[in-house]
């Protein structure tokens, strides 16, 4: 069995990168910009004002100034500002030529069309330099994920239309007999299926396209049948069937179908069965069906690669540290991934670990990362987690 490390690297190395498409800025939000963008405009294009009053050329307590004129937001005062004159001037308003500083409304006593400086006057110019911002040629570079922050950017920007790493396609097939879907009536011997529905989830929230097949049953015809319906994915995963019993098919099928297997069996809890190969123009994935260990390898080695196909450096699922609340007993020779809380306290490794356990999943906010033989640990050590 080799390590999750050495599993990860031989993922990276099959995956090859999508190509670029260019997207309305509405539709960028989530999405990997795929090169470094310019902006289009400096950012204020002219020196404006950051507050309400009155822009002059100078001020102190006492000074009394003839109001000119007026510069609102989208409609500047012609003409210039002189000594002893002032242009009643709104947030945003470009500031008139010659006034060098804006004083605030509250600072100043007005009768008619003169104003009088107040004597709390407070100090600063309240004027925003034209590019203070950003200017006309800055960029925002590539990769990276588009936010809502940098949407708002992009759009200060104008930049209307944003190109972007296409979204990885990616195929989820279930396999096994005792499966039904979600709302359908399951016979006595039968199981919902849980695990394409939580990839599927997992996958859409990480720039991913993923569209569930039909569950494949438990015969050849039917796993060849569901491979046939990947049509133009990137990456297909299957789920379930991954193992050694008689009917475990998925290697053997992907196999005869012309899959060349990079690995079978990864030294990691949950998550053993895991294998992966190139299958034509795609990429597989198998994944173990035991809930758990379907959804942790999602965190552990699917997310990672589709993270590499969207451009972005090949690098492990990212992990923080914090203490124990609660001390743990040694681990064995896999890599164990626990189900744990952190709070206030630190981390708790949940008390049931098998890999069946949804519920449990579903209570956890974080995977405790056990090295391979690490040695017990008492409160207060910190270790690795990934947050979920
Ligand atoms: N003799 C051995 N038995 C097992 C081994 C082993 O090394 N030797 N490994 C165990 C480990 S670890 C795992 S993990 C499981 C994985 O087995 P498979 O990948 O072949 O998965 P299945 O047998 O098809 O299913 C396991 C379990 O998960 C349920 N399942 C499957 N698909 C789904 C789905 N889409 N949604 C919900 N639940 C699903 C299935 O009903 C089974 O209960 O093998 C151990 N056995
Ligand atoms: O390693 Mo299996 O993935 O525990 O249940």
């Amino acid at each position: 069995m080799i390590t999750v490390s050495e599993a990860l690297d031989r993922l990276f190395a099959q995956v090859r990168p999508l190509p670029t498409e260019v997207v309305p800025l509405i539709e960028a939000a989530g999405r990997t910009l795929a090169r470094p963008v310019s902006a289009k405009r400096t950012q204020p294009p002219f020196a404006s004002s950051a507050m309400d009053g009155y822009a002059v050329t100078e001020a102190a307590p006492g000074q009394r100034f003839s109001v000119i004129g007026e510069s609102a937001a989208g409609h500047r005062h012609h003409g210039p500002v002189g000594d002893g004159e002032a242009v009643r001037i709104f947030t945003g308003a470009p500031v008139p030529e010659g006034a060098a500083r804006v004083v605030i409304q509250e600072d100043v006593a007005r009768q008619g069309d003169t104003i009088t400086i107040l004597d709390r006057l407070e100090p600063g110019d309240n004027i925003r330099p034209a590019g203070t911002d950003f200017a006309e040629g800055a960029t925002i570079d590539a990769p990276r994920i588009l936010g809502p922050n940098d949407i708002a950017l992009l759009a200060s920007m104008n930049i209307a239309r944003v190109p972007v790493m296409r979204k990885p396609r990616v195929a989820l097939i279930s396999t096994g007999d005792e499966l039904v879907m979600p709302g359908e009536a399951p016979g006595p011997d039968q199981i919902i299926a849980s695990n394409t529905f939580g990839l599927h989830a997992l996958l859409a929230a990480h720039g991913a396209e993923p569209r569930l097949l039909p569950i494949a049953r438990d015969t050849r015809a039917s796993l060849e049948h569901a491979f046939g319906l990947i049509a133009d994915a990137d990456l297909v995963i299957t789920i379930g069937g991954a193992s050694v019993g008689d009917h475990d098919l998925v290697a053997p099928v992907a196999e005869a179908l012309g899959m060349e297997r990079a690995f079978h069996k990864v030294a990691m809890r949950p998550g053993k069965p895991l294998m992966s190969g190139r299958l034509n123009d795609a990429m597989m994935i198998g994944l173990p069906g035991n809930p758990v260990s379907a959804m942790v390898c999602g965190h552990v080695f699917v997310l990672p690669v589709i993270r590499a196909m969207l451009g972005h450096p090949a690098a492990s699922a990212p992990r923080l540290r914090a203490p124990l609340a609660a001390p743990l007993g040694p681990n064995g020779p896999r890599e164990h991934y626990m189900r744990a809380v952190l709070n206030k306290d630190g981390l708790t490794a949940a008390e049931r670990q098998d890999s069946s356990l949804l519920s449990v999943l579903g209570t956890a906010n974080a995977l405790l990362v056990r090295p391979i033989a690490d040695p017990a640990r008492r409160k207060g050590e910190v270790l690795d987690y990934l947050p979920l």
